[in-house]
């Protein structure tokens, strides 16, 4: 799967160009079809972006957002994805949108999975704009190196699986890579020389490398090519 480059000179740059391109992939969607789902990640890449994407003038009441994973905590939370979103991207304009959580009262991800899969069946399949973010380790989403459940996420039909991350925090629920997969526009935001260098290095030749990086899994797998928005 080929990788189609945007570098910036500044975070503020990239932040204020990829919102605008997701600004106008939901508006070409709500257009087109008359509505628009969007997925978000979380941590601390998006928040300068979410500010961005939250003032763009298009009709919020016809999106959907949820999340591309979340951590299995209150969402009030300093860790929660969901407080994350609800700060930064769920304010201004987008305050219209409508907002599906990834979090219920269960307690734990695995008891509250079907939950939150009925949730997500508000969403009308395939996820129009997604927006993934990378660790240092080449995990997407919640798909973690050796976790014990990261080939039932890749592999599932589901909308969602439980994940224990191997060493990240908090148990977490993430869409599952066929999921991810089928976006009709999927982004790959990140920042820093090495992420950018460890993403090239995932995305070559050699197959073994789709074990050890689920990045490379995911876009391997990825329906369209993927927009990688990075700034050093
Ligand atoms: O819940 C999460 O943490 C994210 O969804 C996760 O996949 C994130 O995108 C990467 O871990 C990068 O996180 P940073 O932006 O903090 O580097």
């Amino acid at each position: 799967m080929t990788l189609q480059w945007h570098e910036f000179t500044s975070k503020d740059e990239l932040d204020l160009k990829l919102a605008q391109s997701i600004a106008q992939q939901l508006q070409a969607a709500i257009t087109e079809r008359g509505s628009a789902s969007l997925a978000v990640s979380g941590g601390r890449t998006p928040a300068g972006m979410f500010k961005a994407l939250r003032t763009s003038a298009i009709d919020w009441s016809k999106v959907i957002i949820t999340l591309v994973d979340e951590r299995w905590v209150p969402i009030d939370h300093a860790d929660s994805n969901e407080r994350l979103t609800r700060e930064n991207l769920l304010q201004d304009n987008a305050a219209a949108a409508q907002f599906i959580s990834m979090v219920n009262d269960a307690a734990t991800p695995h008891a509250g999975l079907a939950g939150i899969e009925a949730q997500l069946k508000q969403i009308k399949a395939p996820i129009d704009i997604l927006i993934l973010g990378m660790g240092d380790d080449g995990h997407t989403a919640s798909l973690f190196p050796n976790a014990a459940e990261l080939e039932a996420a890749c592999a599932s039909t589901d909308w969602v699986a439980a994940v224990t991350p191997p060493v990240a925090p908090h148990s977490r629920i993430t869409l599952t890579l066929p999921t991810i997969a089928k976006a009709r526009n999927l982004y790959v935001h990140i920042t820093g020389e090495g992420k950018k260098e460890l993403l090239q290095h995932a995305m070559q030749e050699q197959k073994s490398l789709t074990e050890q990086y689920p990045i490379r899994r995911v876009l391997d797998q990825s329906e369209q090519p993927a927009q990688v928005y990075w700034t050093a």
